[in-house]
């Protein structure tokens, strides 16, 4: 056990619980493996619980007026930012990234619920002018959707359950936040500044326990209006179709397969050191597990031979160790499941003839640590060319021609994040155009900012997070039209 890891509750009810019905779990320290605290599982009972707490918590929330919300929220974000180190600290952890990452994660997390409280007095609505006599006004407004389920993973225990709880919040929805059950510390210590804030106790609910059954239990309960998830294509699916047998709001911020597309124009000199130094730094940032993450990187086929060398090169340079420790460039992946995982992408990729120019193995050493891992030349029927790896592999493939690249960019199921990286405005426009996702960054990978919605297409998801249409997901458009009396 560590000092600085707190002692973990669930919130149910605006009560903290230290023991729940549905068990409890060890939560791992993923860079020595060692437990760090024991987390409590709701059972139906809290469950049930919760929902009915949200259900109260919204019909008080709601009635707080946007101006009083913003307040509240900015508070949040501001206790957020004094307890940054702390919570950072948590974070790394329970989560393995290095510390300064997981503070730059609280920071900009309390920018995005600064941001989604401003946007609580935007909420618009417009009057409309009859068309007939006898009426006296049409006024569309916006309303909160209800109290929000909402499922956050384990890769950004903070960011994501601040994108939902801050623009829930914004809206004057309630919430019950199941986060990950691996990384619950921090999400916690989130929760609490809310509370701190001035939200009321009953509006904000945090549960952990069995994923599916959680779920399962929430959807189908008639408090609960709206269902967000951020997970695999697989979790929101499932999560998406019971949502949508009871006719529920759903948001799914899912995986992704981000290209990146290396024109001629950036293969030399100056401009290949930058695309090297910004690949290399994106691909390794949370180990890979992030789910805009380049993945497939397409060069020009002569480029191939050299762009491969350098970039593996660079990747075999990175400092792996603890999150704790300054020096440490990558962390540990965040539990077992996933060195098990990269594991079968690499068989399944060197089985089927992908070229492994490095990496390709745990590190035999306590920690779930996996080597900085390269391949090039995969064949378009391996795992790592359709599913995301979620974790430190990429695969370098070559393209012929500018249209061949946007074709082979756009051939997966997914659209979620994407890049590019040109010298030319024409062919950035090209690419721009071209590459169908939810977010094209041509010439850098910082695509994720409060400011800017944050989402996907196809498989990748459905709907927004972050920038003005956060909120607006957790909203019903009501039409209330007066006419004379008689
Ligand atoms: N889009 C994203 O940010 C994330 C995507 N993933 C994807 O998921 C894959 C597998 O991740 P793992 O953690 O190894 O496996 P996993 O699929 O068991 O869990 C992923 C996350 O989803 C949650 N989850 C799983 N089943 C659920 C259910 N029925 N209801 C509600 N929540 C559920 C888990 O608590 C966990 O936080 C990764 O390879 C990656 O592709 C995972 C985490 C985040
Ligand atoms: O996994 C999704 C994800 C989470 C956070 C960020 S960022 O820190 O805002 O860049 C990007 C993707």
């Amino acid at each position: 056990m560590s000092s600085s890891y707190p002692h973990l509750s669930l919130h149910v009810a605006g009560q903290w619980l230290s023991a729940a019905s549905g068990g409890e779990r060890p939560v791992i320290n993923p860079a020595d493996e060692c437990v760090l605290a024991t987390l409590p599982l709701a059972g139906p009972a809290e469950l049930a619980a919760a929902a009915e707490s949200a259900r109260r918590g919204f019909e008080r929330w709601r009635r707080v007026r946007p101006h009083d919300r913003y307040v509240i929220l900015r508070r949040a974000a501001e206790l957020l930012r004094q307890r940054a180190d702390e919570i950072a600290t948590v974070l790394t952890l329970e989560q393995g990234k290095p510390q300064a990452e997981a503070k730059r994660e609280v920071v900009l997390s309390a920018d995005i619920i600064d941001f989604q409280a401003e946007e609580a007095k935007r909420l618009y609505g417009r009057a409309v002018a009859p068309r007939v006599d006898g009426i006296l006004s049409h006024t569309v407004t916006r309303v909160p959707v209800g109290p929000v389920a909402a499922f956050t993973p384990w890769n950004f225990p903070v960011n994501l359950p601040s994108r939902k709880l801050g623009s829930a919040l914004a809206a004057g929805c309630s919430v019950v936040l199941k986060p990950a059950e691996e990384t619950p510390g921090s999400a916690m210590l989130l929760v609490r500044c809310f509370l701190d804030a001035g939200v009321p106790p009953d509006a904000i609910n945090m549960v952990c326990g069995d994923p599916a059954e959680v779920s399962s239990f929430l959807i189908e309960r008639p408090e609960i209006a709206k269902v967000s998830v951020t997970g695999s294509v697989a979790v929101g699916k499932l999560l998406g179709e019971q949502a949508a047998r009871h006719v529920k709001r759903f948001t799914g911020e899912l995986g992704g397969h981000a290209p990146v597309i290396v024109a001629e124009d950036m293969c030399e000199g100056a401009g290949l050191d930058f695309v090297l130094k910004q690949s290399v730094t994106a691909k390794y940032r949370n180990a890979g597990q992030v789910c805009a993450s380049p993945i497939r990187f397409y060069v020009p086929r002569a480029q191939l031979a050299v762009f491969s060398e350098r970039f593996s090169a660079a990747a075999r340079k990175l400092q792996l160790g603890s999150g704790l420790d300054a020096a440490t460039q990558m962390g540990p992946l965040s539990h077992a499941r996933r060195i098990d995982d990269m594991e079968r992408f690499v068989d399944d990729a060197v089985g089927q003839g992908a070229r492994l120019l490095t990496g390709g193995h745990r590190v035999q050493r306590s920690g779930f640590f996996f080597e900085p891992t390269v391949f090039a030349e995969a064949p378009a029927s391996t795992r790592l060319m359709q599913q995301e790896p979620f974790g430190p592999i990429a695969v370098i493939q070559p393209y012929d021609t500018l249209d061949a690249a946007i074709e082979q960019a756009n051939a997966l199921p997914y659209g979620l994040g994407a890049y590019a990286f040109t010298r030319d405005l024409h062919t950035a426009h090209r690419l721009g155009e071209g590459i169908e996702a939810g977010m094209v960054g041509i010439n850098h990978f910082g695509v994720s900012q409060p400011e800017l919605p944050f989402g996907g297409i196809r498989e990748s998801g459905i709907g927004h997070e972050q920038g003005p249409e956060g909120i607006t997901h957790y909203t019903e458009i009501k039409t209330i039209t007066v006419g004379q009396p008689f």
